[in-house]
């Protein structure tokens, strides 16, 4: 690999952002309006990752019958409405980020967002908690008919930033995430405050790192 780091891509739901609050309520609102029981926050976290559609199914699998295939359509909608509506109530950026985004943009180095989430959906929560002019690039879960972990995710991602796999390192928190930069032969960095169901060491990431004050020195780390 170069020794020059070009481009970090970065996952968004527990990596970027702590948004489980949020996703928690929203999910909640849906099985509610079904007559199933609520779900913890701790229960979601562990299913976020996958998109909506996978977070819906897993939400109602967890208290009976999933729905077939059309009622998913019509769940999902009511879904995405009222995230749209509470997309930023509750969620936060992680302790640290802005300062490690700042320096990283302030050396020159390409950022960009690749998550499984809806694409609008992510621009707007990226702009209601300013972050958004940190990335010159975002994908999300429908943008291509392919989706983390296919690798073809992040090289798109890549290709949008005008960037090669070559000084491209890739940050997030899950299986998704570390599957996808492995098969697209891109390093990857692990952070341990997102949502896996299984802690994210045992993933195998090549850098592991607990809060954003360690991003720099893990990324130089990997660039010697
Ligand atoms: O599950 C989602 O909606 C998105 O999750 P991601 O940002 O971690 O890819
Ligand atoms: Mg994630």
């Amino acid at each position: 690999m170069s020794n020059k780091l070009n481009a970090v891509i970065f996952d968004l739901d527990g990596t970027l952002v702590d948004s489980a609050l949020d996703l928690t309520a929203t999910l909640n609102h849906v099985l509610h309006l079904e007559g199933r029981p609520q779900i913890s926050i701790d229960e979601v976290r562990h299913m976020v990752g996958h998109g909506s559609r996978a977070l819906i199914i897993k939400g109602f699998d967890h208290s009976g019958e999933v729905p077939p295939e059309a009622e998913l359509d019509r769940l999902q909608k009511i879904f995405l409405d009222y995230y749209n509506d509470h997309i930023a109530d509750h969620t936060i950026s992680f302790p640290g980020l802005w300062e490690a985004l700042t320096e990283l943009k302030g050396s020159g180095v390409k950022l960009a967002v690749c998550t499984n989430k809806v694409e609008d959906l992510s621009h707007k929560l990226l702009k209601s908690l300013g972050l958004d002019d940190f990335f010159c690039a975002l994908t999300g879960g429908d943008s291509f008919d392919y989706k983390k972990p296919d690798p073809r995710h992040l090289l798109s991602t890549l290709e949008l930033m005008g960037c090669e796999v070559d000084g491209a390192v890739m940050v997030g928190d899950s299986a998704n995430d570390i599957d996808a930069a492995r098969n697209a032969a891109i390093p990857v960095i692990g952070v341990t405050f997102g949502y896996t169901p299984v802690p994210v060491t045992e993933l195998s990431p090549d850098r592991v790192i607990d809060h954003y004050d360690k991003l720099i020195p893990a990324l130089q780390d990997l660039m010697d």
